[in-house]
């Protein structure tokens, strides 16, 4: 006995050899029969089968048995109850067929006894049952490998969909791709705009300054340059233009050939599906339903691929279309202003052109300018040297005029007496008489001094009178200055010696007398003393010098001669190292003292102050050792290096102004000891320099050609190239008025006159 149940959507076989004995023979999910393409009509001859088997029971059995048994035993009814949709053919067994093949089978049996009939139709039945369900089970291999096909076919069509898939996403990576490349064209063209732009301005800079060829030329190649990066733009983008479209046409080919793929397998899909339509009954419908499903999601996917194809079609390719376009409003753009900077450039280059006219009318006013500044500097040239040769003429005379004058001058100056004091004529009996006049001069050119002891006139209050004189003493000088002469009076005749100086001569000054006769107020008087004087003039005359040509270098130092002993007045000091010893350059003329204090003196000012300093140091000196600085001898000393930037000529000189020691005899101070020594260090030096003097005077004439004994005293030594040959030497005598002092100023005057009948002659 077989049993068919259908219980869950699983048809379930059941062969029943006994009542209450069921063995589960085989079981197939009717989802999974109908998915396999099992036939329906298949089933329903099984079941119908079953149907007779059933009947057959029945009718063979008992034929009282319950319809509800009956009806729970049918598998058309189980196949309702389990809700199967499925339409299946009704194989009722009062059917035409069915009741054929009973008859058949019963006319087979016919003959045979009932028992046996029974049992023989039974086992009929059963190995037909069994033959049916074992073709049935093959049937089933069959379709199930049919099946395993169609899964296959899917998923291999499932796998091409994934390659879609796939290839989408690389496209669209490829587009990525792309909008990054438009993107470094886009950032590349701004750079290279910028670039351009940077160019421009360099070059508009250098056109402004560079020649109108120059310009032109980088106009030239400004355009050409331009002009290739917007050829190389265009060719780039239209490359990439054209590979694109090539990209997109390729995209375009592959996808239609992908579609044309897709639709061949699509009909060849539907073919098959056809034709095991055609072979698996049209029973198959949830077969076709699910191939439809499959369909439906290949047609997704296709629809899918054309969406994407459209959208790459629609919006990437507008895209770059739009990209093209931009590009190109670009370019257009970039000409426009190309042109409208050539504009600037030919606006430019105008005012370059009418720039160059303007300095082209510059050059010529310059060049006519300039040649009338050479013609001026020329003049100028012509001018300087005609100045520094009248400078050099005037010096000449200037020196030619104080030869004329004497390269050893002295001035007799008479110590003013205050009038005023002299209250009796007793008083006037204790003044020296004497006789000269300011303004007479004898052929000579010389001033006479006549002085005496007795009285030279009836009126001795006078200092000129004309009275013969008994027991007088007559002196020629080149000037006498009366009492009354001020200190200003008395530089007017030093200052053309200074003058020398500054043109390149040693100058001497000396102030000769005895102690009291007035020599420090003439030499260093703080106000118009010879030496505040002369440094005024001598910063004057620098100043004016400057103009034509001449700069100077001055440096003064400051001595003293005591007891045949340097002392550094501008930095006394008691060191016995510190020794102060003279030294000569014989070939150039110059004399040194050895750590003597030198200072560069700029301004008059300082000058002063150095001036100041050295009296100052003097008179501490002095006061300790009584009364110094009447037994020393001081020396002020300027030097002078002058260099002429016009005439390249250079000038040394030197000024010395000398205020010498009280020339007191021996006789008359009767003074003992230090003293004594003193006077004798003192007498001994000037009587050096008279004799100095002296012999230079003789050496000049001819007299004399051997020895000039400057070694002889630290004064003379230390003079030596300042006196003599074109030195010059003017020597002060100070004298004093008063009767006492009668032999001294005696003294005094026959000094002088010994120096003063030395006239030097020029080399
Ligand atoms: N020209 C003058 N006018 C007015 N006073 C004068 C003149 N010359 C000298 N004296 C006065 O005479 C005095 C002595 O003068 P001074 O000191 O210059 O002499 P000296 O020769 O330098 O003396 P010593 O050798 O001691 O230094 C001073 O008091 C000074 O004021």
């Amino acid at each position: 006995m077989y049993t068919v149940f259908i219980y869950n959507s699983c048809i379930t076989v059941v062969s029943e050899f006994s009542r209450g004995n069921t063995v589960m023979d085989n079981s197939v999910g009717v989802n999974e029969w109908t998915s396999t393409g099992n036939s329906a009509r298949e089933l329903n001859d099984m079941t119908g089968v079953l149907q007779d088997v059933s009947d057959t029971r029945i009718n063979s059995q008992d034929s009282d048995s319950t319809q509800a048994q009956k009806s729970s035993l049918s598998p058309r009814k189980r196949l309702h109850s389990a809700g199967n949709r499925q339409s299946i053919p009704a194989y009722h067994p009062s059917s035409k067929s069915h009741r054929s093949s009973m008859i058949r089978f019963d006319s087979r049996f016919s003959d045979a006894p009932d028992g046996d009939r029974d049992t023989v139709r039974r086992s009929y039945n059963s190995s037909r049952i069994k033959n049916r369900i074992k073709s049935k089970r093959e049937e089933l291999n069959r379709l199930n490998t049919q099946v395993m096909t169609l899964k296959t076919q899917r998923a291999n069509q499932e796998f091409e969909n994934f390659k879609l898939e796939d290839r989408a996403i690389v496209l669209k990576e490829k587009l990525g791709t792309l909008n990054e490349e438009i993107e470094e064209l886009k950032h590349h063209e701004s750079e290279s705009l910028k670039e351009l732009e940077y160019k421009y301005k360099l070059t508009n800079k250098s056109l402004g300054l560079s020649h109108e060829e120059k310009i032109h030329k980088l106009k030239e190649e400004i355009s050409s340059d331009i002009e290739t990066l917007i050829e190389e733009s265009v060719r780039r983008n239209g490359k990439k233009k054209e590979s694109l479209l090539e990209e997109r046409d390729n995209l375009l080919k592959q996808i239609k050939v992908q579609e044309q793929e897709l639709n061949r397998k699509l009909i060849k899909l539907k073919e098959d599906y056809n034709k095991r339509l055609i072979m698996l009954d049209k029973g198959m419908d949830d077969n076709i339903s699910s191939l439809k499903q499959e369909l439906n999601s290949l047609q997704e996917a296709r629809e899918d691929t054309d969406r994407k194809c459209v959208y790459l079609q629609s919006d990437e390719i507008p895209n770059l279309n739009a990209l093209n376009e931009k590009l190109n409003k670009k370019l257009n753009y970039l000409k426009i202003k190309f042109h409208s900077k050539d504009m600037e450039i030919s606006n430019l280059k105008n005012q370059i052109l009418s720039l160059s006219t303007t300095r082209t009318n510059i050059e010529k006013t310059f060049e006519s300018k300039e040649t009338s500044v050479e013609y001026f500097n020329e003049k100028s040239l012509a001018l300087n040297d005609k100045l520094a040769d009248y400078e050099h003429e005037r010096r000449v005379l200037h020196n030619r005029l104080q030869e004329i004058k004497g390269n050893i001058r002295v001035y007799c100056r008479i110590r003013p007496v205050n009038v005023s004091a002299i209250k009796k004529d007793s008083d006037l009996a204790d003044m020296i008489p004497m006789e000269f006049s300011s303004d007479d001069f004898n052929e000579e050119a010389n001033q006479e001094l006549t002085i005496s002891k007795e009285p030279i006139s009836e009126y001795p209050s006078s200092y000129s009178l004309h009275n013969k004189v008994s027991n007088s003493h007559k002196f020629q000088f080149d000037k006498i200055f009366s009492p009354e002469a001020s200190n200003q009076e008395t530089f007017e005749e030093l200052s053309q010696l200074v003058q020398s100086s500054l043109d390149g001569y040693n100058v001497c000054v000396f102030a000769y007398g005895q102690t009291g006769s007035g020599k420090t107020w003439t030499m260093s008087h703080p106000e118009d003393g010879m030496i505040p004087s002369s440094i005024n003039k001598i910063f004057n005359d620098i100043n004016t010098l400057k103009s034509k040509g001449w700069d100077y270098n001055i440096e003064g130092q400051c001595l003293e001669i005591y007891n045949e002993t340097i002392i550094d007045l501008l930095s006394p000091s008691t060191n016995p190292n510190k020794k102060l010893e003279i030294k000569h350059d014989d070939v150039n003329q110059v004399t040194l003292v050895t750590n003597l204090t030198s200072s560069k003196l700029e301004t008059k000012e300082q000058a002063r102050q150095l001036l100041h300093r050295a009296m100052q140091n003097r008179s501490t000196a002095s006061t300790k050792s009584n009364e110094r600085s009447s037994r020393s001898h001081s020396i002020f000393m300027l030097k002078f290096e002058g260099i002429n930037k016009i005439s390249n000529e250079k000038s040394n000189g030197t000024l010395n102004l000398i205020d010498l020691a009280g020339s007191e005899r021996l006789s008359s101070s009767q003074v003992r000891g230090e003293r004594l020594k003193e006077t004798q260090a003192i007498n001994k030096s000037l009587s050096c320099l008279g004799d100095v003097i002296y012999s230079l005077g003789q050496q000049q004439n001819g007299t004399n050609q051997h020895h000039i004994p400057y070694r002889n005293s630290k004064l003379t030594y230390l003079l030596k190239h300042s006196l003599g040959g074109n030195a010059k030497t003017l020597m002060f005598v100070n004298i004093s008025p008063l009767l006492k002092n009668f032999n001294e100023t005696l003294n005094s005057l026959r000094f002088a006159t010994k120096v003063n009948s030395t006239k030097l002659a020029s080399k």
